[in-house]
């Protein structure tokens, strides 16, 4: 068989593999009975070890660092595209297993600032990929509706290109009144921007504070010198300020933070949210993880769980 041919071979296998892991051909195949009574089984059996799970306390919030996409395609013989679109067939279910678990807090390092410093081609590759699967979210068929997601993405979106700065806008306003569970997309992003950006507009509010409690408003701050601006805004700014300026506010610090392929550098991934979170680096590549690396991860939050709350208390 041709390369082409045996990779589009390769990837549509691999798009049915994930539309029945998600339950999405099930309605009307023609060997749907099957399908349905097989899906039925694993759900329900997925369902009942969850109930199990649930005995013990189950983590608020997971953030998983997406890694070795390239790698998983280059195993496969498959183009670098392919490696990635297994990793959002894989984080889909993933998705699912987490909202079922009830876990309602997930973030996904889609795209970091540092990633635009790879080849062109690989930008626009992942940037086109990146788009189609941000509109894909307001389908009727995705997480998003199954399970009331509201999708936030968190990053300097003024970086991205404008059809994706536009769809993920768009996705944020279609799912803004979702509350069941929360998606965090981070694209654009660093921590160290976050942080960076979180100082300068905490000092923008506070001096636009300091500047109304003057008399005289606005007019009078023209008098302050920059000396005695800087000493005003350093005596004002506490620790909740930055809090609340920085884009991961709108959810609590992660409980588990996955990095798959054996990684256990955080690569600027919520470096400020993450000073108690269980480092959790299973050997797989990403297209490879599964429900098993997630309840092993939550067996040991469980296992670790009253030493971190008491360290929590210590902070
Ligand atoms: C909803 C949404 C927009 C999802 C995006 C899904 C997805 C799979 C993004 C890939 C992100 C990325 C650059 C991973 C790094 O793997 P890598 O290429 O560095 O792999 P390597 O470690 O093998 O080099």
């Amino acid at each position: 068989m041709a390369l082409e041919s045996k990779l589009k071979d390769n990837s549509t296998r691999m798009n049915k593999l994930y539309r029945f892991g998600m339950g999405l051909d099930m309605k009307n195949n023609s060997d749907g009975l099957v399908s349905r009574l097989f899906g039925n089984l694993v759900s329900s059996m997925r369902k009942f070890l969850f109930r199990i799970l649930s005995v013990g306390p189950i983590p608020n919030h997971l953030a998983f660092i997406l890694d070795g996409n390239r790698r998983y395609a280059k195993k496969w013989n498959l183009q670098e595209e392919t490696g990635y679109k297994c990793g959002f067939w894989a984080l889909m279910p993933m998705l699912k297993y987490c909202y079922e678990l009830g876990v309602t807090y997930v973030t996904i390092y889609a795209f970091s600032i540092d990633n635009f410093k790879r080849g062109p081609k690989e930008v626009q590759c992942l940037m086109g990929l990146m788009q189609e699967k941000i509109e894909g979210l307001l389908e009727e068929e995705s997480i998003v509706h199954q399970f009331g997601v509201r999708v936030h993405f968190i990053g300097n979106l003024k970086l991205l290109p404008e059809s994706v700065k536009v769809g993920a806008e768009k996705v944020m306003k279609a799912t803004a009144n979702n509350n069941k569970k929360v998606l965090l997309i981070c694209v654009a992003y660093t921590s160290t921007d976050e942080i960076v950006h979180a100082a300068q507009e905490s000092c923008q509010r506070k001096w636009d504070e300091i500047r109304e409690m003057k008399p005289g408003g606005g007019a009078h701050s023209f008098e302050i010198s920059n000396e005695s601006q800087e000493e005003e805004e350093r005596r004002f700014i506490k620790l909740v300020d930055l809090e609340q300026c920085i884009y991961m506010g709108v959810a609590p610090d992660p409980d588990i933070l996955f990095r798959t392929a054996g990684e256990t550098r955080l690569s600027n991934f919520l470096l400020w949210q993450t000073p108690t979170c269980l480092l959790y680096s299973p050997g797989v590549l990403f297209p490879e993880i599964g429900l098993r690396h997630l309840v092993w991860a939550v067996l040991n939050f469980q296992r670790a769980y009253s030493y971190v709350e008491k360290k929590k208390k210590q902070l």
